[in-house]
């Protein structure tokens, strides 16, 4: 990664940092310190600890390198990602979105919201089926919401990637998480994928519905309520979340999160749920409040997009690591599965 990108990343991680990144006091009374943020291994030096807030205290960066170790993956090395924190045009990536495998609860055709209910037999193998079908497409960070049946998809899927890297959750929720969570090793942070899991990207809180029969809930209610409550934009569940609510945090989670990564050149997985990925699909094809009620979406299927030029290029599933088609889609991709070719021979 350009010694710029890493800059950026260490201002962004200043800027933000006030919550999420503040370090200890007794850190503080040192006149370096040694961090991990935001994926990135940081080594800082203070020039003026006056403030004991961690956004304004002024550092110089002496050494930030990518605890992401797929961030500067070295399949890429010769590639866009390196080079491309100039605003740069050219730059192309991936955005691979899966809603995660049959639930326990989708088997039972419960409403599941934000109960947070494991996959089935079929769901695994739905996860590990999304796998071989994206196994060629670059993956350098995944993003799960916090709920098990996408982490689980996530981790199922990625055992099949023909990279072989190893899918890691970024553990941020304290600074002891993280401090325990660190990888001492640069050769085996570089064989690893962080995966970041956010609740911003679960399943849209279904109220009192959640628990309940979905073909009870017709006959209770009636096909039109029941279907203006699962399918509308704007109408929410009893004491649940509409599309519109749901997308309100999702969205913005992506916009924020995701979307700077892609920019960035990051090739990028995210498992999440029928919800909160109808709701990303609805901004990446902008599609109207109308159209996003016949929009939906399988278990277990992955959906590519290509991130070009400031737009979200729709590239549908990929088939197969052996169908030829999706790696036609860019020059990027075709290299891509080229070198993974290479690697096993
Ligand atoms: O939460 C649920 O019940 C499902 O995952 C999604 O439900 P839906 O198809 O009713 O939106």
């Amino acid at each position: 990664m350009a010694a710029g990108a890493l800059h950026r990343s260490i201002r962004t991680i200043q800027l933000h940092g006030g919550s999420n990144d503040s370090a200890s006091t007794k850190e503080f009374g040192n006149s370096s310190l040694k961090f991990i943020s935001k994926g990135f291994a940081v080594d800082v030096k203070f020039l003026s600890n006056r403030s004991r807030s961690f956004s304004h205290c002024k550092m110089h960066v002496i050494r930030a390198i990518s605890s992401h170790a797929s961030v500067v993956d070295p399949i890429w090395s010769t590639s866009h990602v390196t080079t491309n924190f100039n605003q740069n045009t050219s730059i192309e990536s991936s955005l691979i979105l899966i809603r995660h495998g049959e639930s326990m609860w989708n088997e039972k055709n419960l409403f599941t919201g934000s109960v947070d209910v494991p996959l089935t037999k079929r769901g695994i193998e739905e996860a590990i089926e999304a796998g071989e079908r994206i196994s060629s497409i670059p993956v350098n960070m995944i993003y799960t919401s916090a709920l098990i049946r996408a982490q689980m998809t996530a981790m199922l899927a990625m055992t099949q990637h023909r990279q072989k890297k190893i899918p890691i959750i970024m553990h941020d929720e304290s600074i002891q998480a993280k401090e325990w969570s660190q990888i001492f090793s640069e050769e085996t942070i570089q064989q690893s994928i962080p995966v970041i899991t956010a609740w911003q990207l679960n399943e849209r809180m279904y109220g009192k519905l959640q628990g309940l029969n979905k073909e009870e809930t017709v006959v209770k209610y009636g096909k039109e309520k029941v279907h203006e409550w699962r399918r509308s934009f704007d109408s929410p569940p009893p004491n649940g979340e509409s599309l519109e609510m749901c997308s309100q945090r999702a969205v913005a989670y992506f916009k924020e999160n995701i979307e700077p990564q892609l920019q960035n050149g990051r090739n990028i997985m995210v498992a999440a749920h029928g919800n909160s990925l109808r709701s990303i699909i609805m901004y990446l094809e902008k599609l109207t409040s109308l159209e996003v009620t016949n929009l939906e979406l399988s278990t277990g299927v992955p959906l590519l997009y290509i991130y070009k030029h400031g737009e979200f290029l729709k590239r549908g599933s990929p088939v197969g690591p052996t169908e030829y088609g999706v790696y036609a889609y860019t020059r990027n991709l075709a290299l891509y599965r080229q070198k993974l070719d290479e690697m096993v021979q």
